[in-house]
């Protein structure tokens, strides 16, 4: 038995399939971020665990004991909401200390925990101060102390950095996962931001259309995506189909002809349809020919300068896409119309089996990932 299980969840509103089938099991002590696009079912997901709105079907356990018939406030769950906000008329010690006193602890208890959150929050003496006296990320830190102070089994946070800017939100991404490594409460973390959710989760759960893709450790998620749309969704990649070929030098044979050299990954056989992605990252651009085998000229079409980086998209004939990379802003940087080699070493392409085609993938081939930020 797991600490949290979710099963089959499904959650319609009339004629809208919001989650269709979402299961998953959480580890006790676990911070699990949850990614995908906008209106993929992320938010009510956590609603139904939190017990604020009840699921069409399907059900929920935490600790071994169904949730389903339980109201929010009995669940012991701490949440974290973007538009949750902060109670305007009490001070940020009543806010923290709201969840305690409904409990019915004492003045004395509350105190002593509104004390310990500011510290671990770094707001000590803002006991008497009033929210819209407080910054956008201090509000934030106050609604994080808030969930945690009655000391809940699960934490539920639904995109709480977003309206703040991206320094701010840096800092308050390492900060949140400090007070859950202090704490070691079980943590649920939604955003939309992919970056966010591969350097906090412990494990990343990425969801599309109401479905859960594929639930695993960020890095295997980023190097073995279950499917073509984790793979697209996680990171800047170029998409190539082919056929995989498992003979002495394993490789993926492109409809032109043209050859990939690849490992072969776990659970692929020979003739497997597959959807290459190449990561703007790993693709090198040089000059000169480089001696590896998976090496391609083309022309640079666009430059996107963007100091420490650039980003060039290369016409590639051989592999009829356009593909894009990242080089180094600091060195040369290649004007459009340069002949360039592109190289990327076979453990370095990324596939997964192909879903299908359509015939409007082959002319999308340069897929930049949705909600980058
Ligand atoms: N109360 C509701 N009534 C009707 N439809 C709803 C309701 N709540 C959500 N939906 C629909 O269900 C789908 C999933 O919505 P949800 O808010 O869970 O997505 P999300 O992944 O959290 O999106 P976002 O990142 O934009 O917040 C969307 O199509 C949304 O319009």
């Amino acid at each position: 038995m797991s600490f949290l299980e979710i099963n089959s969840l499904r959650k319609v509103f009339g004629d809208t399939v919001a989650v269709d089938d979402v299961s998953l099991t959480v580890e006790e002590g676990d911070f699990i971020t949850v990614v995908g696009p906008s209106g993929c079912g992320k938010t009510t997901t956590l609603l139904n665990v939190a017990g604020l709105q009840a699921p069409t079907s399907g059900s929920i356990e935490l600790k071994g004991r169904d949730l389903t018939d339980l109201p929010a406030y009995k669940r012991d769950i701490g949440v974290v909401f973007q538009d949750y906000a902060l109670f305007p008329h009490k001070t940020v010690a009543e806010n923290i200390a709201f969840g305690l006193k409904m409990r019915g602890e004492s003045q004395s208890k509350r105190d002593e925990v509104v004390e310990e959150m500011l510290s671990m929050i770094d707001l000590e003496g803002y006991e008497d101060v009033y929210p819209h006296q407080c910054s956008g990320g201090e509000q934030q830190r106050v609604a994080v102390a808030r969930a945690l102070a009655f000391d809940p089994d699960l934490v539920l946070m639904d995109e709480p950095l977003s309206n703040l800017d991206k320094k701010l939100r840096q800092s308050l991404r390492t900060e949140l996962k400090r007070i859950q490594r202090e704490t070691g409460v079980t943590t649920i973390y939604v955003t939309h931001n992919q970056t966010e959710a591969l350097s906090m989760g412990d494990k990343i759960a990425v969801m599309n259309n109401g479905n859960l893709e594929q639930f695993a450790d960020p890095k295997l998620a980023y190097e073995k995506p279950a499917s073509p749309f984790v793979a697209n969704f996680l990171g800047q990649s170029s998409r190539i189909d082919g056929t995989l070929r498992t003979d002495s030098a394993p490789h993926v044979q492109l409809e032109n002809g043209a050859i990939l050299e690849v490992d072969v990954r776990e659970g692929f056989d020979d003739g497997d349809a597959v959807a290459v992605f190449l990561r703007n990252e790993l693709v090198s651009v040089t000059e000169n020919q480089p001696a590896d085998v998976n090496a391609f000229t083309g022309r640079v079409a666009e430059v996107d300068y963007q100091g420490r980086d650039v980003i060039y998209y290369v016409t590639v004939p051989d592999l009829d896409v356009t593909v894009q990379v990242s080089g180094d802003g600091r060195g040369t940087v290649y004007e459009a119309g340069k002949k360039v080699w592109l190289s990327i070493a076979p453990e370095d392409v990324i596939y997964t089996a192909s879903e299908g085609r359509t015939g409007d993938q082959k002319h999308a081939a340069v897929q930049t990932s949705v909600g980058a930020q």
